[in-house]
């Protein structure tokens, strides 16, 4: 059945983020969010058609305004849909009893390097059906949208087997078929060594190299190729040959680089011309430096850093530096099991020293160029996807300041109005 337009009207502020769908906003341009006061939007067809004041709006479209379904934004905020650029999102059981032991002083590395950890998330995903990590993702999912996120990136890498990688993919790609929410797709079989071959690892490696990589792009499962580059997991050296093995079959390259320790992730990220750097709590001044000059995004996860008590990534010095910075919530059972990327951008303002025009970038515009996205979604513009957030709130500073608390209202994605006033309006799949 044909959609009727979407007419939101008056928005106290529309966040356009206008004019930078070809490459991410960096340094002072951060602060640019292209603000319209007594903002409106036509949608029709799931796309943007027209933004503007109201004035502009009501002029264009007085004759055809019976025809649409109209939203008063009047008092609040309205942005793009949020975009999530980093998670781990299918994946089985949890993880709450590690966080007792990492309270009682134990490291997250430790309790994996004694098989908990990843491992423990790898047991309970292999041995889950595909209909049980369905559901188990799917709620995440759903949760992830009444957080007013849109769009989110997939990582596997519990599978850790060919099989079970596939079975991750494949969830996925199925809940990006039935969810409303779009769930972009990153193999990453090089999570961890498997524990059967963590005295071989060059073995494992070889597998991800020769077996897994040409079968997942043989079956089309995944876009982007990611690897835990740390000391204890991948070297430098077997990334950057897991990276460049992925390129060869058109996945682009993305690394999980220097969390624990500095371990010259960041300059490899430049050096293989990753899309995105993560994490980079501990990563080198010269890392920094190589970042921005390849361009390679900085996905930041101060999520990450607050649940496992470390240092925070140097979020300022990085924006400094010229570094395109976007934000993640990292959702994971282990490191960062939460939703809530507002409380994310809270953290940013709190713990990486970025002002709150930044961390909404870093969650709409730059999110998108960290999944290469930038072209369809992360700012509302002419020829976009129609998805868009009304926050109930008077103005995007407001947004951070009333921290831990859900202030979406209403939730529109490629034209449909999914929730309004915080309900639900339909159920999927
Ligand atoms: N650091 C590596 N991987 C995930 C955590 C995975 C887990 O602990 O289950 C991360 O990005 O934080
Ligand atoms: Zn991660």
């Amino acid at each position: 059945m044909q959609q009727k337009p979407l007419f939101v009207r008056h928005a106290g502020q529309l966040v356009t983020l206008k004019g930078s769908s070809s490459s991410p906003l960096r340094k002072q341009t951060m602060n640019e969010l292209k603000i319209i006061e007594d903002g409106s939007v036509w949608l029709e067809d799931g796309v943007i058609q027209k933004v503007g004041t109201d004035e502009e709006l009501i002029r264009l479209y007085q004759s055809r305004l019976q025809e649409a379904t109209v939203i008063d934004a009047t008092g609040k905020l309205v942005t793009p849909g949020l975009v999530d650029p980093h998670t781990h999102l299918v994946y089985a059981g949890s993880r709450e009893n590690e966080f007792g032991m990492r309270l009682q002083g134990a490291t997250y590395m430790e309790i994996m390097n004694a098989g908990g950890g990843i491992h423990a998330t790898t047991t309970a995903t292999q041995q889950a059906d595909s209909q049980q990590l369905f559901a188990e993702s799917k709620r995440r999912l759903d949760q992830f949208l009444q957080y007013g996120v849109t769009t989110v990136e997939a990582k596997s890498g519990y599978g850790l087997s060919l099989e079970h990688e596939i079975k991750q993919l494949e969830v996925a790609q199925q809940l990006n078929e039935k969810h409303d929410v779009d769930v972009v797709s990153t193999f990453m079989g090089a999570h961890a060594v498997p524990v059967p071959y963590k005295e071989n690892p060059e073995k494992y490696v070889d597998e991800v190299i020769h077996e897994m990589i040409p079968e997942v792009a043989r079956r089309g499962l995944a876009e982007f190729n990611d690897v835990f580059c740390e000391r204890g997991v991948f070297t430098p050296e077997q990334s950057r040959r897991i990276l460049e093995a992925g390129l060869q079959y058109g996945l682009h390259p993305k690394i999980h680089a220097d969390e624990i320790e500095p371990y010259g992730g960041a300059e490899l990220a430049a050096s293989v011309g990753c899309v995105s750097a993560d994490h980079l709590l501990r990563a080198s001044e010269q890392g920094i430096e190589a970042m921005a000059d390849r361009g390679v995004v900085g996905v930041l996860l101060p999520g990450t850093a607050f649940f496992l008590m470390a240092e925070m990534a140097s979020g300022r010095k990085m924006i400094d530096a010229g570094v395109p910075v976007a934000l993640s919530t990292d959702c994971n059972p282990g490191s960062s099991p939460t939703v809530s990327l507002p409380l994310i951008m809270n953290l940013g303002c709190l713990k990486l020293g970025m002002t709150p025009a930044e961390v909404l970038a870093a969650v709409t515009i730059n999110a998108a160029h960290a999944i290469r996205r930038g072209h369809v979604i992360g700012s509302i513009e002419e020829g976009k996807a129609a998805d868009l957030i009304i926050f109930d709130v008077p103005n995007y500073k407001s947004l951070v300041y009333y921290y831990g608390i859900n202030h979406v209202h209403t939730v529109i994605k490629r034209g449909k109005v999914l929730i309004q006033d915080k309900k639900r309006s339909e159920s999927i799949g």
